[in-house]
Protein backbone atom coordinates (compact mmCIF):
# COMPACT_ATOMS: atom_id res chain seq x y z
CA UNK A 1 0.00 0.00 0.00
CA UNK A 2 2.53 2.33 0.71
CA UNK A 3 4.60 1.93 -2.28
CA UNK A 4 1.28 2.07 -4.37
CA UNK A 5 0.75 5.63 -2.99
CA UNK A 6 4.09 6.65 -3.11
CA UNK A 7 4.06 5.54 -6.51
CA UNK A 8 0.62 6.80 -7.38
CA UNK A 9 1.62 10.63 -5.53
CA UNK A 10 4.61 10.52 -7.72
CA UNK A 11 2.56 9.75 -11.00
CA UNK A 12 0.17 12.55 -9.94
CA UNK A 13 3.71 15.37 -9.48
CA UNK A 14 4.15 14.62 -13.37
CA UNK A 15 0.12 14.92 -14.10
CA UNK A 16 0.17 17.99 -12.45
CA UNK A 17 3.80 19.42 -14.52
CA UNK A 18 2.20 17.66 -17.91
CA UNK A 19 -0.92 20.01 -17.36
CA UNK A 20 0.73 22.59 -16.01
CA UNK A 21 -2.53 24.94 -15.86
CA UNK A 22 -3.61 25.07 -12.34
CA UNK A 23 -1.09 25.33 -9.72
CA UNK A 24 -2.90 23.86 -6.73
CA UNK A 25 -2.22 23.08 -2.98
CA UNK A 26 -3.42 19.96 -1.05
CA UNK A 27 -3.65 20.64 2.25
CA UNK A 28 -4.53 17.36 4.65
CA UNK A 29 -4.49 16.84 8.44
CA UNK A 30 -4.78 13.66 10.01
CA UNK A 31 -8.65 13.91 10.73
CA UNK A 32 -9.82 15.48 7.62
CA UNK A 33 -10.46 14.53 3.81
CA UNK A 34 -7.83 15.74 1.67
CA UNK A 35 -8.65 19.43 0.42
CA UNK A 36 -8.15 21.09 -2.79
CA UNK A 37 -7.91 25.09 -2.95
CA UNK A 38 -7.94 25.85 -6.09
CA UNK A 39 -5.99 28.53 -7.39
CA UNK A 40 -6.39 29.05 -11.23
CA UNK A 41 -4.04 31.58 -11.84
CA UNK A 42 -0.52 33.37 -10.66
CA UNK A 43 -1.07 34.45 -7.29
CA UNK A 44 -2.74 38.14 -7.09
CA UNK A 45 0.11 40.47 -7.29
CA UNK A 46 0.18 43.00 -3.97
CA UNK A 47 -1.92 45.42 -6.59
CA UNK A 48 -4.25 43.01 -7.19
CA UNK A 49 -5.05 41.94 -3.56
CA UNK A 50 -5.60 45.83 -2.71
CA UNK A 51 -8.53 46.43 -0.62
CA UNK A 52 -11.13 47.55 -3.40
CA UNK A 53 -14.30 49.59 -3.20
CA UNK A 54 -17.40 50.35 -5.24
CA UNK A 55 -20.95 51.81 -5.46
CA UNK A 56 -22.56 48.70 -6.15
CA UNK A 57 -26.00 49.72 -6.92
CA UNK A 58 -26.77 52.41 -9.67
CA UNK A 59 -25.94 56.02 -9.08
CA UNK A 60 -28.93 57.89 -8.59
CA UNK A 61 -31.64 58.77 -6.07
CA UNK A 62 -32.90 55.87 -4.66
CA UNK A 63 -33.88 54.15 -1.12
CA UNK A 64 -30.65 52.72 -0.68
CA UNK A 65 -26.88 52.08 -1.92
CA UNK A 66 -24.97 50.05 -1.10
CA UNK A 67 -21.07 50.52 -1.31
CA UNK A 68 -19.43 46.94 -1.08
CA UNK A 69 -15.72 46.64 0.20
CA UNK A 70 -13.27 43.53 0.25
CA UNK A 71 -9.98 42.98 0.61
CA UNK A 72 -7.64 42.17 3.68
CA UNK A 73 -8.20 45.53 5.21
CA UNK A 74 -11.71 45.53 5.11
CA UNK A 75 -12.26 44.92 9.07
CA UNK A 76 -9.72 48.14 9.15
CA UNK A 77 -12.31 50.11 7.04
CA UNK A 78 -15.30 49.09 9.12
CA UNK A 79 -13.15 50.53 12.38
CA UNK A 80 -12.55 53.73 10.32
CA UNK A 81 -15.59 54.07 8.79
CA UNK A 82 -18.51 52.92 10.54
CA UNK A 83 -19.93 54.17 14.20
CA UNK A 84 -21.91 51.73 15.80
CA UNK A 85 -23.40 52.39 19.52
CA UNK A 86 -21.65 49.72 20.72
CA UNK A 87 -18.76 50.97 18.91
CA UNK A 88 -16.64 47.66 18.73
CA UNK A 89 -15.17 44.84 15.99
CA UNK A 90 -18.51 43.91 14.01
CA UNK A 91 -20.05 40.17 14.21
CA UNK A 92 -19.73 38.89 11.11
CA UNK A 93 -22.87 38.63 8.99
CA UNK A 94 -25.07 40.29 11.04
CA UNK A 95 -26.40 44.08 9.18
CA UNK A 96 -25.90 46.69 12.49
CA UNK A 97 -27.39 49.94 12.32
CA UNK A 98 -24.38 52.67 11.92
CA UNK A 99 -23.72 56.26 11.28
CA UNK A 100 -20.51 56.14 8.10
CA UNK A 101 -18.30 58.63 8.86
CA UNK A 102 -14.84 60.35 7.33
CA UNK A 103 -12.04 58.81 8.45
CA UNK A 104 -10.10 61.87 9.26
CA UNK A 105 -12.22 64.44 10.61
CA UNK A 106 -14.81 62.29 12.38
CA UNK A 107 -17.37 63.74 9.96
CA UNK A 108 -20.79 61.87 9.53
CA UNK A 109 -21.51 60.97 6.52
CA UNK A 110 -24.64 59.32 6.58
CA UNK A 111 -26.96 57.20 8.57
CA UNK A 112 -27.57 53.73 7.63
CA UNK A 113 -26.74 50.03 8.03
CA UNK A 114 -23.47 48.02 7.74
CA UNK A 115 -22.55 44.25 7.51
CA UNK A 116 -19.40 42.68 7.51
CA UNK A 117 -18.68 39.27 5.72
CA UNK A 118 -15.44 37.33 7.31
CA UNK A 119 -13.48 35.30 4.66
CA UNK A 120 -14.00 33.18 3.14
CA UNK A 121 -18.22 33.32 3.51
CA UNK A 122 -18.35 36.23 1.75
CA UNK A 123 -18.83 36.49 -2.28
CA UNK A 124 -15.21 37.97 -2.96
CA UNK A 125 -14.18 35.08 -0.24
CA UNK A 126 -12.01 37.59 1.31
CA UNK A 127 -13.50 39.82 4.28
CA UNK A 128 -16.13 42.15 2.94
CA UNK A 129 -17.77 45.38 4.20
CA UNK A 130 -21.14 46.46 2.83
CA UNK A 131 -22.04 50.23 3.36
CA UNK A 132 -25.87 50.38 2.92
CA UNK A 133 -26.42 54.25 2.67
CA UNK A 134 -29.11 56.80 1.22
CA UNK A 135 -28.79 56.67 -2.60
CA UNK A 136 -28.60 60.39 -3.68
CA UNK A 137 -25.22 61.70 -5.28
CA UNK A 138 -23.97 63.95 -2.31
CA UNK A 139 -23.54 61.10 -0.07
CA UNK A 140 -22.31 58.24 -2.65
CA UNK A 141 -19.52 60.61 -3.94
CA UNK A 142 -18.64 61.43 -0.11
CA UNK A 143 -18.38 58.44 1.20
CA UNK A 144 -16.68 56.89 -1.72
CA UNK A 145 -14.12 59.83 -1.37
CA UNK A 146 -14.03 59.19 2.36
CA UNK A 147 -12.94 55.49 1.11
CA UNK A 148 -10.27 57.13 -1.24
CA UNK A 149 -8.16 58.49 1.77
CA UNK A 150 -7.34 55.21 3.10
CA UNK A 151 -3.61 54.20 1.39
CA UNK A 152 -4.50 50.76 1.13
CA UNK A 153 -7.80 51.30 -0.73
CA UNK A 154 -8.74 51.75 -4.51
CA UNK A 155 -11.74 52.15 -6.32
CA UNK A 156 -12.38 48.31 -7.96
CA UNK A 157 -12.43 48.04 -11.58
CA UNK A 158 -15.27 46.56 -13.75
CA UNK A 159 -16.10 42.90 -12.59
CA UNK A 160 -13.42 42.97 -9.77
CA UNK A 161 -15.50 41.61 -7.14
CA UNK A 162 -16.61 38.59 -9.39
CA UNK A 163 -13.18 38.46 -10.62
CA UNK A 164 -12.04 37.83 -7.13
CA UNK A 165 -14.66 35.27 -6.18
CA UNK A 166 -13.62 33.12 -9.23
CA UNK A 167 -9.51 33.13 -8.07
CA UNK A 168 -10.85 32.32 -4.50
CA UNK A 169 -12.61 29.57 -6.18
CA UNK A 170 -16.01 30.48 -5.02
CA UNK A 171 -17.63 30.61 -8.44
CA UNK A 172 -16.31 28.74 -11.72
CA UNK A 173 -16.42 29.96 -14.98
CA UNK A 174 -19.49 28.57 -15.53
CA UNK A 175 -20.80 30.35 -13.16
CA UNK A 176 -19.27 33.85 -13.68
CA UNK A 177 -21.11 33.31 -17.08
CA UNK A 178 -24.59 32.76 -15.41
CA UNK A 179 -24.20 35.77 -13.08
CA UNK A 180 -22.94 37.94 -15.99
CA UNK A 181 -26.08 36.70 -17.73
CA UNK A 182 -28.95 36.94 -14.93
CA UNK A 183 -27.95 40.52 -14.59
CA UNK A 184 -28.21 40.88 -18.47
CA UNK A 185 -31.38 38.74 -19.06
CA UNK A 186 -34.46 40.42 -19.85
CA UNK A 187 -36.99 37.61 -19.77
CA UNK A 188 -37.98 34.99 -17.85
CA UNK A 189 -36.45 32.31 -19.73
CA UNK A 190 -33.27 33.96 -19.97
CA UNK A 191 -33.54 34.92 -16.07
CA UNK A 192 -34.20 30.89 -15.21
CA UNK A 193 -31.01 29.80 -17.72
CA UNK A 194 -28.68 32.13 -15.91
CA UNK A 195 -29.66 31.23 -12.68
CA UNK A 196 -29.33 28.01 -13.00
CA UNK A 197 -25.55 28.21 -14.21
CA UNK A 198 -25.19 31.09 -11.34
CA UNK A 199 -26.79 28.97 -8.94
CA UNK A 200 -26.05 32.41 -6.76
CA UNK A 201 -28.02 32.20 -3.83
CA UNK A 202 -27.47 29.09 -1.96
CA UNK A 203 -23.14 29.12 -2.84
CA UNK A 204 -22.91 32.32 -1.38
CA UNK A 205 -24.08 31.28 2.11
CA UNK A 206 -21.98 27.80 2.03
CA UNK A 207 -18.15 27.03 2.54
CA UNK A 208 -15.43 26.84 -0.50
CA UNK A 209 -17.78 24.53 -2.73
CA UNK A 210 -16.57 20.78 -2.59
CA UNK A 211 -18.30 18.89 -5.14
CA UNK A 212 -17.83 15.92 -3.46
CA UNK A 213 -19.67 16.94 -0.19
CA UNK A 214 -21.32 19.68 -0.89
CA UNK A 215 -25.23 19.40 -1.32
CA UNK A 216 -26.17 23.44 -1.77
CA UNK A 217 -24.27 23.39 -5.37
CA UNK A 218 -27.08 25.17 -7.21
CA UNK A 219 -24.87 25.77 -10.06
CA UNK A 220 -26.12 23.01 -11.82
CA UNK A 221 -24.24 23.80 -15.35
CA UNK A 222 -21.30 23.18 -12.91
CA UNK A 223 -22.25 19.91 -11.61
CA UNK A 224 -23.13 18.49 -14.85
CA UNK A 225 -19.77 19.41 -16.16
CA UNK A 226 -18.01 18.19 -13.35
CA UNK A 227 -19.72 14.90 -13.34
CA UNK A 228 -18.33 14.79 -17.38
CA UNK A 229 -14.70 15.38 -16.22
CA UNK A 230 -15.13 13.05 -13.40
CA UNK A 231 -15.59 10.15 -15.53
CA UNK A 232 -13.35 10.53 -17.84
CA UNK A 233 -11.25 10.87 -14.91
CA UNK A 234 -12.99 7.63 -13.86
CA UNK A 235 -11.42 6.05 -16.89
CA UNK A 236 -7.96 7.81 -16.51
CA UNK A 237 -7.81 6.36 -13.49
CA UNK A 238 -8.25 2.89 -14.43
CA UNK A 239 -5.59 3.04 -17.23
CA UNK A 240 -2.95 4.79 -14.78
CA UNK A 241 -3.42 1.46 -12.39
CA UNK A 242 -3.24 -0.59 -15.50
CA UNK A 243 0.16 1.34 -16.25
CA UNK A 244 1.62 1.22 -12.83
CA UNK A 245 0.69 -1.83 -11.55
CA UNK A 246 -0.01 -4.08 -15.16
CA UNK A 247 -2.91 -6.72 -15.38
CA UNK A 248 -2.59 -9.43 -13.08
CA UNK A 249 -1.14 -8.47 -10.07
CA UNK A 250 -2.82 -6.35 -7.96
CA UNK A 251 -5.78 -5.18 -10.50
CA UNK A 252 -8.71 -7.16 -11.89
CA UNK A 253 -9.12 -8.50 -15.06
CA UNK A 254 -10.99 -6.42 -18.16
CA UNK A 255 -10.26 -3.25 -16.53
CA UNK A 256 -9.01 -2.09 -19.91
CA UNK A 257 -11.88 -3.14 -21.31
CA UNK A 258 -14.32 -1.74 -18.64
CA UNK A 259 -12.56 1.65 -19.41
CA UNK A 260 -12.79 1.55 -23.30
CA UNK A 261 -16.69 0.89 -22.31
CA UNK A 262 -17.09 3.89 -20.24
CA UNK A 263 -15.17 6.14 -22.48
CA UNK A 264 -17.45 5.03 -25.21
CA UNK A 265 -20.63 5.54 -23.31
CA UNK A 266 -19.01 9.06 -22.36
CA UNK A 267 -18.87 10.03 -25.89
CA UNK A 268 -22.24 8.96 -27.02
CA UNK A 269 -23.17 11.48 -23.93
CA UNK A 270 -21.28 14.37 -24.73
CA UNK A 271 -22.04 13.55 -28.51
CA UNK A 272 -26.03 14.13 -27.62
CA UNK A 273 -25.44 17.05 -25.42
CA UNK A 274 -24.01 18.85 -28.53
CA UNK A 275 -26.90 17.34 -30.80
CA UNK A 276 -29.19 19.99 -28.70
CA UNK A 277 -30.00 22.74 -31.60
CA UNK A 278 -27.99 24.86 -29.94
CA UNK A 279 -30.83 25.80 -27.83
CA UNK A 280 -29.37 26.96 -24.60
CA UNK A 281 -26.96 29.83 -26.89
CA UNK A 282 -29.98 30.81 -28.84
CA UNK A 283 -32.25 30.71 -25.58
CA UNK A 284 -29.28 33.08 -23.99
CA UNK A 285 -29.46 35.32 -27.20
CA UNK A 286 -32.73 35.17 -28.69
CA UNK A 287 -34.66 33.22 -30.92
CA UNK A 288 -34.33 34.38 -34.22
CA UNK A 289 -37.62 34.39 -35.93
CA UNK A 290 -38.68 35.27 -39.26
CA UNK A 291 -41.75 36.77 -40.65
CA UNK A 292 -42.54 35.92 -44.27
CA UNK A 293 -45.14 35.26 -47.26
CA UNK A 294 -46.36 37.17 -50.19
CA UNK A 295 -47.09 40.54 -50.24
CA UNK A 296 -50.03 42.17 -48.18
CA UNK A 297 -50.62 38.70 -46.33
CA UNK A 298 -50.22 40.97 -43.33
CA UNK A 299 -46.62 40.18 -42.47
CA UNK A 300 -46.21 43.62 -40.87
CA UNK A 301 -49.59 43.74 -38.98
CA UNK A 302 -48.50 40.66 -37.12
CA UNK A 303 -45.27 42.50 -36.22
CA UNK A 304 -47.42 45.20 -34.93
CA UNK A 305 -49.30 42.76 -33.05
CA UNK A 306 -46.45 41.31 -31.54
CA UNK A 307 -44.87 44.91 -30.39
CA UNK A 308 -48.55 45.62 -29.45
CA UNK A 309 -47.04 49.20 -31.04
CA UNK A 310 -47.36 50.20 -34.98
CA UNK A 311 -43.80 49.26 -35.36
CA UNK A 312 -43.65 49.02 -38.91
CA UNK A 313 -45.96 50.34 -42.22
CA UNK A 314 -48.82 48.84 -42.74
CA UNK A 315 -50.83 50.09 -45.67
CA UNK A 316 -53.21 48.33 -48.31
CA UNK A 317 -50.23 48.95 -51.27
CA UNK A 318 -48.60 45.39 -51.80
CA UNK A 319 -44.72 45.37 -51.30
CA UNK A 320 -45.08 48.08 -48.77
CA UNK A 321 -42.33 46.56 -46.66
CA UNK A 322 -38.78 46.95 -48.54
CA UNK A 323 -36.35 46.41 -46.05
CA UNK A 324 -35.98 44.18 -43.10
CA UNK A 325 -37.19 45.53 -39.83
CA UNK A 326 -36.22 43.91 -36.80
CA UNK A 327 -37.15 44.22 -33.13
CA UNK A 328 -36.11 42.19 -29.90
CA UNK A 329 -39.47 40.99 -27.83
CA UNK A 330 -40.43 38.99 -25.29
CA UNK A 331 -43.25 36.13 -26.17
CA UNK A 332 -43.82 33.73 -23.24
CA UNK A 333 -41.25 34.60 -21.08
CA UNK A 334 -38.36 33.54 -24.64
CA UNK A 335 -36.61 36.57 -25.86
CA UNK A 336 -37.45 36.47 -29.68
CA UNK A 337 -35.66 38.84 -32.05
CA UNK A 338 -38.59 39.33 -34.91
CA UNK A 339 -37.55 39.98 -38.45
CA UNK A 340 -40.75 41.55 -40.72
CA UNK A 341 -39.72 41.11 -44.21
CA UNK A 342 -40.45 42.12 -47.84
CA UNK A 343 -43.41 40.19 -49.25
CA UNK A 344 -42.07 37.26 -51.60
CA UNK A 345 -42.79 38.19 -55.45
CA UNK A 346 -41.41 38.23 -59.13
CA UNK A 347 -40.89 42.16 -59.43
CA UNK A 348 -38.47 44.01 -61.15
CA UNK A 349 -38.34 47.07 -59.20
CA UNK A 350 -34.56 47.23 -58.14
CA UNK A 351 -35.76 48.08 -54.51
CA UNK A 352 -38.29 45.84 -54.10
CA UNK A 353 -35.54 43.16 -55.48
CA UNK A 354 -33.03 44.01 -52.73
CA UNK A 355 -35.70 43.31 -49.99
CA UNK A 356 -37.24 40.21 -51.59
CA UNK A 357 -33.85 38.97 -51.59
CA UNK A 358 -32.83 39.80 -47.77
CA UNK A 359 -36.10 38.39 -47.12
CA UNK A 360 -34.94 34.67 -48.57
CA UNK A 361 -31.64 35.35 -46.87
CA UNK A 362 -33.45 36.10 -43.40
CA UNK A 363 -35.34 32.74 -43.65
CA UNK A 364 -32.12 30.90 -44.02
CA UNK A 365 -30.78 32.28 -40.80
CA UNK A 366 -34.05 31.94 -38.77
CA UNK A 367 -34.43 29.72 -36.03
CA UNK A 368 -38.33 29.79 -36.84
CA UNK A 369 -39.76 30.81 -40.09
CA UNK A 370 -43.43 31.67 -39.87
CA UNK A 371 -45.56 32.43 -42.97
CA UNK A 372 -48.38 34.81 -43.47
CA UNK A 373 -50.67 33.78 -45.52
CA UNK A 374 -53.62 35.57 -46.74
CA UNK A 375 -56.79 33.70 -47.00
CA UNK A 376 -57.68 35.58 -49.86
CA UNK A 377 -54.67 33.92 -51.53
CA UNK A 378 -55.43 30.39 -50.84
CA UNK A 379 -56.96 28.77 -54.04
CA UNK A 380 -60.43 28.41 -53.87
CA UNK A 381 -61.42 24.82 -54.20
CA UNK A 382 -64.54 23.80 -53.50
CA UNK A 383 -64.83 20.49 -51.39
CA UNK A 384 -64.41 21.10 -47.99
CA UNK A 385 -61.62 18.43 -48.06
CA UNK A 386 -59.86 20.27 -50.45
CA UNK A 387 -55.76 20.25 -49.55
CA UNK A 388 -53.86 23.61 -48.85
CA UNK A 389 -53.10 25.53 -51.67
CA UNK A 390 -50.04 28.13 -50.96
CA UNK A 391 -49.52 31.08 -52.94
CA UNK A 392 -46.96 29.97 -55.55
CA UNK A 393 -44.44 32.83 -54.03
CA UNK A 394 -43.98 31.33 -51.04
CA UNK A 395 -44.81 27.28 -51.44
CA UNK A 396 -41.23 26.33 -51.93
CA UNK A 397 -40.22 27.58 -48.87
CA UNK A 398 -42.90 25.88 -46.64
CA UNK A 399 -41.38 23.31 -45.43
CA UNK A 400 -42.49 20.47 -42.15
CA UNK A 401 -41.06 23.01 -39.62
CA UNK A 402 -42.39 25.93 -40.80
CA UNK A 403 -44.96 27.83 -38.47
CA UNK A 404 -48.07 29.21 -40.70
CA UNK A 405 -50.18 32.18 -39.79
CA UNK A 406 -53.67 31.87 -41.77
CA UNK A 407 -54.56 35.30 -41.33
CA UNK A 408 -57.54 37.66 -42.82
CA UNK A 409 -60.04 34.51 -41.53
CA UNK A 410 -62.91 37.85 -41.47
CA UNK A 411 -62.54 36.82 -46.01
CA UNK A 412 -62.90 33.68 -45.78
CA UNK A 413 -65.80 32.38 -47.75
CA UNK A 414 -67.84 29.51 -46.12
CA UNK A 415 -66.58 26.89 -48.17
CA UNK A 416 -63.01 26.58 -46.92
CA UNK A 417 -63.87 27.16 -43.18
CA UNK A 418 -61.32 27.35 -40.69
CA UNK A 419 -60.92 23.53 -39.03
CA UNK A 420 -59.64 22.86 -42.79
CA UNK A 421 -56.80 25.27 -41.82
CA UNK A 422 -56.09 23.53 -38.59
CA UNK A 423 -52.98 21.68 -37.44
CA UNK A 424 -49.96 21.67 -35.66
CA UNK A 425 -47.99 25.03 -35.87
CA UNK A 426 -51.07 26.63 -37.79
CA UNK A 427 -52.78 29.09 -36.47
CA UNK A 428 -55.91 31.13 -38.50
CA UNK A 429 -56.47 34.57 -36.85
CA UNK A 430 -57.65 38.27 -38.33
CA UNK A 431 -55.35 40.87 -37.07
CA UNK A 432 -58.05 43.06 -38.53
CA UNK A 433 -61.03 41.83 -36.26
CA UNK A 434 -58.83 40.53 -33.57
CA UNK A 435 -60.66 37.25 -34.13
CA UNK A 436 -58.49 34.36 -33.06
CA UNK A 437 -55.50 36.35 -32.19
CA UNK A 438 -55.39 35.43 -28.33
CA UNK A 439 -55.78 31.71 -28.84
CA UNK A 440 -52.47 32.35 -31.33
CA UNK A 441 -50.47 34.23 -29.11
CA UNK A 442 -50.81 31.49 -26.49
CA UNK A 443 -50.69 28.61 -28.40
CA UNK A 444 -47.81 30.21 -30.23
CA UNK A 445 -46.10 31.00 -27.07
CA UNK A 446 -46.35 27.62 -26.21
CA UNK A 447 -44.56 26.22 -29.26
CA UNK A 448 -41.95 28.59 -28.47
CA UNK A 449 -41.45 27.25 -24.90
CA UNK A 450 -41.73 23.55 -26.01
CA UNK A 451 -38.78 23.98 -28.58
CA UNK A 452 -36.63 26.12 -26.81
CA UNK A 453 -37.05 25.65 -23.33
CA UNK A 454 -39.37 23.34 -21.71
CA UNK A 455 -38.37 20.16 -24.60
CA UNK A 456 -38.07 17.07 -23.14
CA UNK A 457 -33.94 16.70 -23.78
CA UNK A 458 -34.17 13.75 -26.65
CA UNK A 459 -31.11 12.32 -24.41
CA UNK A 460 -30.70 10.62 -20.74
CA UNK A 461 -27.35 10.35 -18.55
CA UNK A 462 -25.25 6.99 -19.66
CA UNK A 463 -23.56 7.44 -16.63
CA UNK A 464 -23.77 6.55 -13.50
CA UNK A 465 -24.29 10.12 -11.58
CA UNK A 466 -23.00 10.02 -7.59
CA UNK A 467 -25.84 10.45 -5.20
CA UNK A 468 -24.46 13.90 -4.16
CA UNK A 469 -24.32 15.20 -7.19
CA UNK A 470 -27.94 13.45 -8.15
CA UNK A 471 -29.55 15.76 -5.46
CA UNK A 472 -27.84 18.69 -7.13
CA UNK A 473 -29.14 17.90 -10.18
CA UNK A 474 -32.79 17.22 -9.20
CA UNK A 475 -33.40 19.89 -6.64
CA UNK A 476 -33.26 22.13 -9.41
CA UNK A 477 -36.21 20.38 -10.84
CA UNK A 478 -35.74 21.09 -14.42
CA UNK A 479 -32.28 19.56 -14.87
CA UNK A 480 -33.15 16.96 -17.28
CA UNK A 481 -34.74 19.65 -19.85
CA UNK A 482 -33.30 23.06 -19.54
CA UNK A 483 -30.52 23.41 -22.09
CA UNK A 484 -26.93 22.90 -21.04
CA UNK A 485 -25.33 24.24 -23.33
CA UNK A 486 -25.31 28.27 -23.27
CA UNK A 487 -22.27 29.38 -24.66
CA UNK A 488 -20.22 28.50 -27.74
CA UNK A 489 -17.04 28.55 -25.69
CA UNK A 490 -18.58 25.09 -24.00
CA UNK A 491 -19.47 23.82 -27.12
CA UNK A 492 -16.08 24.01 -28.52
CA UNK A 493 -14.23 22.11 -25.54
CA UNK A 494 -16.89 19.99 -25.31
CA UNK A 495 -16.30 19.12 -29.03
CA UNK A 496 -12.16 18.56 -28.45
CA UNK A 497 -13.10 16.55 -25.58
CA UNK A 498 -15.02 14.22 -27.93
CA UNK A 499 -12.25 14.23 -30.37
CA UNK A 500 -9.66 13.13 -27.72
CA UNK A 501 -11.91 10.58 -26.48
CA UNK A 502 -11.90 9.23 -29.84
CA UNK A 503 -8.21 9.18 -30.04
CA UNK A 504 -8.13 7.17 -26.98
CA UNK A 505 -10.42 4.51 -28.80
CA UNK A 506 -8.72 4.30 -31.71
CA UNK A 507 -5.55 3.53 -29.85
CA UNK A 508 -4.32 -0.18 -29.46
CA UNK A 509 -4.62 -1.81 -25.80
CA UNK A 510 -0.35 -1.68 -26.62
CA UNK A 511 -0.42 1.71 -26.56
CA UNK A 512 -2.30 2.47 -23.42
CA UNK A 513 0.32 5.26 -22.17
CA UNK A 514 -0.71 6.74 -25.20
CA UNK A 515 -4.44 6.30 -24.51
CA UNK A 516 -4.21 7.33 -21.14
CA UNK A 517 -2.47 10.73 -22.71
CA UNK A 518 -5.58 11.01 -24.86
CA UNK A 519 -7.90 10.70 -22.01
CA UNK A 520 -5.97 13.40 -19.79
CA UNK A 521 -6.34 15.93 -22.51
CA UNK A 522 -10.22 15.44 -22.65
CA UNK A 523 -10.58 15.64 -19.06
CA UNK A 524 -8.47 18.96 -19.68
CA UNK A 525 -10.76 19.96 -22.40
CA UNK A 526 -13.84 19.75 -20.32
CA UNK A 527 -11.76 20.97 -17.48
CA UNK A 528 -11.42 24.48 -19.32
CA UNK A 529 -14.93 25.33 -19.79
CA UNK A 530 -15.39 25.86 -15.72
CA UNK A 531 -11.71 26.71 -15.57
CA UNK A 532 -11.03 24.20 -12.67
CA UNK A 533 -8.43 21.82 -13.59
CA UNK A 534 -6.73 19.56 -11.17
CA UNK A 535 -5.27 16.23 -11.51
CA UNK A 536 -5.55 15.35 -8.02
CA UNK A 537 -8.45 14.17 -8.56
CA UNK A 538 -7.12 10.93 -10.61
CA UNK A 539 -5.41 9.90 -7.08
CA UNK A 540 -9.06 10.32 -5.33
CA UNK A 541 -11.03 7.72 -7.97
CA UNK A 542 -7.38 5.62 -8.18
CA UNK A 543 -8.02 5.09 -4.86
CA UNK A 544 -12.12 5.24 -4.52
CA UNK A 545 -12.10 1.97 -7.43
CA UNK A 546 -9.85 0.15 -6.27
CA UNK A 547 -7.92 -1.71 -3.93
CA UNK A 548 -3.90 -1.57 -4.75
CA UNK A 549 -1.75 -3.41 -2.51
CA UNK A 550 -4.18 -5.21 -0.13
N1 LIG B 1 -59.52 42.18 -43.91
C1 LIG B 1 -58.35 42.09 -43.29
N2 LIG B 1 -57.36 42.92 -43.63
C2 LIG B 1 -56.17 42.81 -42.99
C3 LIG B 1 -55.95 41.85 -41.98
N3 LIG B 1 -54.69 41.96 -41.54
C4 LIG B 1 -54.13 42.96 -42.24
N4 LIG B 1 -55.01 43.48 -43.11
C5 LIG B 1 -54.80 44.56 -44.07
O1 LIG B 1 -54.03 44.06 -45.14
C6 LIG B 1 -53.23 45.09 -45.69
C7 LIG B 1 -51.77 44.65 -45.76
O2 LIG B 1 -51.28 44.47 -44.47
P1 LIG B 1 -49.74 44.51 -44.16
O3 LIG B 1 -49.56 44.19 -42.75
O4 LIG B 1 -49.14 45.76 -44.68
O5 LIG B 1 -49.25 43.32 -45.07
P2 LIG B 1 -47.77 42.89 -45.40
O6 LIG B 1 -47.76 41.42 -45.54
O7 LIG B 1 -46.82 43.47 -44.45
O8 LIG B 1 -47.57 43.55 -46.82
P3 LIG B 1 -46.19 43.89 -47.58
O9 LIG B 1 -45.28 44.53 -46.63
O10 LIG B 1 -46.65 44.85 -48.62
O11 LIG B 1 -45.70 42.63 -48.15
C8 LIG B 1 -53.44 46.30 -44.80
O12 LIG B 1 -54.36 47.15 -45.40
C9 LIG B 1 -54.01 45.71 -43.54
O13 LIG B 1 -54.83 46.62 -42.84
C10 LIG B 1 -57.06 40.98 -41.64
O14 LIG B 1 -56.98 40.11 -40.78
N5 LIG B 1 -58.21 41.16 -42.33
K1 LIG C 1 -48.93 46.04 -47.58
MG1 LIG D 1 -45.23 44.67 -44.65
Amino acid sequence: MQRALAKAVQRSRHDQHCLAIAPFFVVRSAHTEPKRVRLLHPALSDAQRATIYALSTPPGKAGVAVVRVSGPNAIDVWSKLVKTRKRQLPEPWKMERCQVVHPETGEILDDGLAVFFKAPRSFTTEDVVELHIHSGRAIISSVLAALSRLPYCRPAEAGEFTRRAFHGGRLDLTQVEGLKDLVDAETEGQRRLALRAAGVGEIYACRRVDYESHKNIKGATRVQFEQLRTEIIGCLAKLEALIDFGEGEDIEEGVYEEARDRAFKLKSTIQSYLQDSRRGEILRSGVRLTIFGAPNAGKSSLLNFFAQREAAIVTPVPGTTRDILELSLDIGGIPVIVSDTAGLRKTVDPVELIGVERARKAIDAADIALCVVSCEDLDRGDGEDCPVEFPEAVRALIGDDTFILFNKSDLLTTKRDKSNLAGPHRWTTSLKTGDGTTEFLASFAKALQKKWELLQTSFTLSIDIPRNLRYALSDNGDSGSTPFITHARHRVHLKSAVQFIDGFLATSPDDIVLGAEELRYAARAVGKVSGLIDVEDVLDALFKDFCIGK
